[in-house]
C-alpha cells in the first residue's frame, strides 16, 4: 500500500465578507483529494488579503478577520492565518505560500509549536483579539513536511492570464512547487484554460480540478450588493457573520429597510439587556404587543438608534413624535420575536 501524501490546503482571498462557499471549497477539495486515495488533507488555512490590496469596497482587514474568525467556529479543521493581512504592504500569493512553507518546516523541525515572537505580537495588535488564530495549529506526524496546495476558484486560475497581474516566476513557483486545487465556477473552463497556457500545461499534473456538482455561484460581490440593497443574505453567510456585519454597519447595510430579512440569528437573542447596560446615553421604552395581545415594554439604548432623538436630554418614556421613521422602530425592536409593534404611524415625523 502506498503512503498518502499529507496536504495543507491554503486559500488566499479578500473574504469581503467570507461566504459559505469560501468554507465549502475546503470541504469539496478535501473530499476530492481523499477520493484519490493518494492524499490526506491535514488542515485548511485561510489567509485574508491585507489592506494594501487595492480592491474596490475592501473593508479593513480588522473586520474581515473578525468575520472569518466567527465563521470558522463552525469548522474543526480550517483555520485562519493573519500573517498576510498584518504585513504593511500587499503580499503576493507566492510570498504567502513561501511563508506558510517556512512555518510548516519550522513546525516539523521543532518539537514545540512556535509561540509568536514579541515582534509578531506587536504586528498583530491592530487586529483585535484574533491572536489565538494567527498560527494555525497543524499536527504534523512523521518526518515529511506536508505539501501546501493553493486552493482557489477557477476564476483565480484564469486571472493568471490577466496582463501584469501575476509574475511568471510566481506562477511557476505556485504551480510547480506547491500545486493547485481548483474548484470549478460558473462560466469557467479550467481545462481549456490550462490547455491554452504553456506554463500551466507544463505543470498540469500539479493541478487538481474539482467539479462542484452542487452548483453554487455565491460571490462576495453579490453578497455586498444584496446587503447594500437591504436584501436577505441568510443561508449565504454564516449567521455570526451577518450579525457582525449588522453590528458594525458594514457594506452600506441600510439601518431601516426590509428589516425582516435581517432578523438576528438565535445566538444573538437575549442581547438586549446587555446592550442596555452598555448604554451611557439614556434609553427609550417602546411598548410592544405580542401576538397574544399581551403587552411588554422594551428599553432601548439611545446610542443604538439611528434617529433624530436628542441624545443630550434623553427622556425615559414612551415613543414620541420625535422618532423620524416607522421602520426605525422596526429596527429597534428587531430582537423581539413574534411581536407586533403596538404604536401607530403618528409616531413618525
Ligand atoms: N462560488 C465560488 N466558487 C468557486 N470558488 C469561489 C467561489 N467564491 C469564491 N471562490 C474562490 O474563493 C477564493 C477567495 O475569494 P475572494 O474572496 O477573493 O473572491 P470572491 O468571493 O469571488 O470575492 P469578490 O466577489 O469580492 O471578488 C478565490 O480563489 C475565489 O476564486
Ligand atoms: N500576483 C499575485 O500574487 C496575485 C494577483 C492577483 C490576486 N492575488 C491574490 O488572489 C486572491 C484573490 O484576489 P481577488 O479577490 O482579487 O480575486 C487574493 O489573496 C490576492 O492577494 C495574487
Amino acid at each position: 500500500m502506498t503512503s498518502q501524501a499529507k496536504v495543507v490546503l491554503l486559500a488566499c482571498g479578500s473574504y469581503n465578507p467570507v461566504t459559505n462557499m469560501h468554507l465549502r471549497m475546503f470541504e469539496i477539495a478535501r473530499d476530492a483529494l481523499h477520493r484519490t486515495g493518494r492524499y490526506q488533507v491535514i488542515s485548511g488555512v485561510m489567509s485574508p488579503v491585507g489592506d494594501g490590496y487595492s480592491k474596490k469596497d475592501l473593508v479593513p482587514s480588522k473586520h474581515r478577520c473578525e468575520m472569518l474568525k466567527a465563521a470558522l467556529k463552525s469548522s474543526d479543521w480550517i483555520k485562519m492565518d493573519t500573517w498576510e493581512c498584518t504585513q504593511s504592504t500587499w503580499s503576493t500569493t507566492a510570498k504567502v505560500l513561501r511563508h506558510q512553507k517556512q512555518q510548516l518546516e519550522f513546525l516539523n523541525n521543532s518539537t514545540h509549536k512556535p509561540s509568536p515572537s514579541k515582534r509578531r505580537r506587536r504586528q498583530h495588535n491592530s487586529v483585535s483579539d484574533i491572536q489565538e488564530n494567527q498560527v494555525p495549529q497543524i499536527d504534523i506526524e512523521g518526518d515529511h513536511v506536508p505539501n501546501i496546495k493553493l486552493l482557489c476558484g477557477a476564476d483565480l486560475l484564469e486571472s493568471f492570464a490577466v496582463p501584469g497581474l501575476w509574475e511568471e516566476e510566481d506562477i511557476e513557483y505556485i504551480v510547480g512547487t506547491h500545486g493547485l486545487v481548483v474548484i470549478t465556477r460558473y462560466g469557467s473552463d479550467p481545462l481549456k484554460f490550462i490547455y491554452e497556457s504553456d506554463i500551466l500545461t507544463k505543470f498540469q499534473e500539479n493541478i487538481f480540478i474539482v467539479t462542484e456538482w452542487i452548483y453554487n455561484d455565491i460571490s462576495s460581490t453579490k453578497v455586498r450588493r444584496a446587503l447594500r440593497r437591504g436584501e436577505s443574505v441568510k443561508y449565504v453567510l454564516q449567521d455570526s457573520v451577518i450579525d457582525y456585519i449588522r453590528e458594525h454597519h458594514l457594506y452600506g447595510v441600510p439601518d431601516n429597510k426590509y428589516i425582516n430579512h435581517m432578523m438576528p440569528s438565535p445566538n444573538q437573542e437575549g442581547n438586549t439587556e446587555a446592550e442596555e447596560k452598555d448604554s451611557n446615553s439614556g434609553e427609550i421604552s417602546v411598548v410592544l404587543r405580542s401576538s397574544q395581545d399581551s403587552y411588554s415594554s422594551l428599553h432601548l439604548p439611545l446610542h443604538r438608534m439611528s434617529t433624530n432623538l436628542d441624545k443630550r436630554s434623553p427622556a425615559k418614556g414612551t415613543v414620541s413624535g420625535r422618532v423620524p421613521c416607522f421602520t426605525d422602530i422596526g429596527m429597534l425592536v428587531k430582537r423581539v420575536k413574534n411581536v407586533r409593534v403596538g404604536f401607530t404611524p403618528e409616531t413618525c415625523v
